[in-house]
């Protein structure tokens, strides 16, 4: 792909949502939502199906109008952006394309009524792996090669600014770890990369900073590293769990049981609770430290599920 024009300006290709709030009659779908994404990382944008997530993509680029609120790209609301397909690329649907059509002929098509050289198509093709598929009708491609294709599309004017819906969803393993490469080098060359999911395992591999979403509001945003680090626990089994609990909770551990036999224990690590184990004699038939994923996080978070 040809080195893109990015603005030097970090401002130029930030997102920025501010009281965004988009009432459907009875639903209100987002709420008092206020975030930013920033150019050079991954955001991952997740919650719960129903969060909201698509309806704040939507008002982002303008297709949906806000109730209140505002979300700004570079400082411009999308509708007002000077050269939007050069400022924004997105897919919010992965089965929009004419099924008759070949994926070749559908981007060569876009080319032209965007003005592009057709040969973009090809290049394009290339980068997403759909080069062996290119000239087969789109209605043969599974929901993987659908999604490749819509991620083609959304870089078609060469964005600074990159908005995928799921883009996830429908491929496989190889297909994820293929996608986190190709965002983390279009991150890496200074573009804005906002990615929604309600998938955590993905999120977590692709994404750099998530913005987490529930019933409209925002719960967190921050590094995955911020959003973790201080929820270590350790999960610790005694035959005498009364006289554990009570001995770990003295040396200051903050005890939650688990079951008859296990408990869960935040403030102290392994060494420690294992010290004051030895110390009191009382046998231990587990100690084993946890490190909360952003899936644990993301179901406290988020507790309540779908609306
Ligand atoms: N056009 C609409 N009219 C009425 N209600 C809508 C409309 N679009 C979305 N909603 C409602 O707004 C809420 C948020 O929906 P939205 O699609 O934004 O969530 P989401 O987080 O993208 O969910 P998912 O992960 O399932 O795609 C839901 O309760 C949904 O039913």
């Amino acid at each position: 792909m040809t080195a893109p024009p990015i603005s030097r300006d970090p401002a130029a290709g930030r997102i920025v949502v501010e009281g965004l709030t988009k009432q459907f009659r009875s639903v209100r779908a987002v709420d008092q939502l206020s975030f930013t994404v920033e150019p050079g990382s991954v955001t991952g944008f997740l919650g719960p199906n129903g969060a909201g997530k698509t309806t704040t993509l939507r008002m982002v680029l303008g297709l949906v109008s806000p109730s209140a609120g505002s979300a700004t790209i570079g400082g411009q609301p999308y509708r007002q952006l000077a050269a939007p397909s050069h400022a924004v690329g997105a897919a919010l649907e992965a089965s929009s394309f004419h099924p008759a059509r070949s994926a070749r002929n559908h981007l060569r098509v876009l080319c032209i009524a965007a003005g592009l050289p057709v040969g973009r198509a090809d290049e394009l093709l290339g980068l997403v792996g759909l080069t062996d598929a290119a000239r087969r009708k789109v209605r043969g491609y599974s929901l993987g090669m659908r999604q490749r294709l819509g991620l083609a599309q959304a870089l078609l004017g060469d964005p600074a600014v990159l908005i995928l819906d799921e883009p996830a969803n429908g491929l496989d393993p190889e297909g994820i770890r293929w996608l986190r490469g190709l965002l983390r080098h279009l991150a890496d060359e200074g573009r804005t990369v906002l990615v929604s999911s309600h998938q955590l395992n993905e999120v977590q591999e692709i994404a750099d900073r998530v913005v987490i979403l529930s019933r409209g509001r925002l719960v967190r945003q921050g590094t995955i590293a911020e959003l973790t680090a201080g929820t270590d626990r350790v999960v610790v089994r005694s035959p005498d769990p009364a006289r554990l609990h009570e001995a770990v909770a003295r040396a200051g551990g903050d005890v939650t049981p688990l079951d008859a036999t296990g408990m869960q224990v935040r403030g102290l690590d392994a060494a420690q609770i294992g010290h004051v184990a030895f110390t009191e004699g009382i046998e231990l038939h587990e100690l084993s430290a946890r490190r909360t994923d952003l899936e644990d996080l993301f179901f406290e978070l988020t507790a309540g599920g779908p609306r």
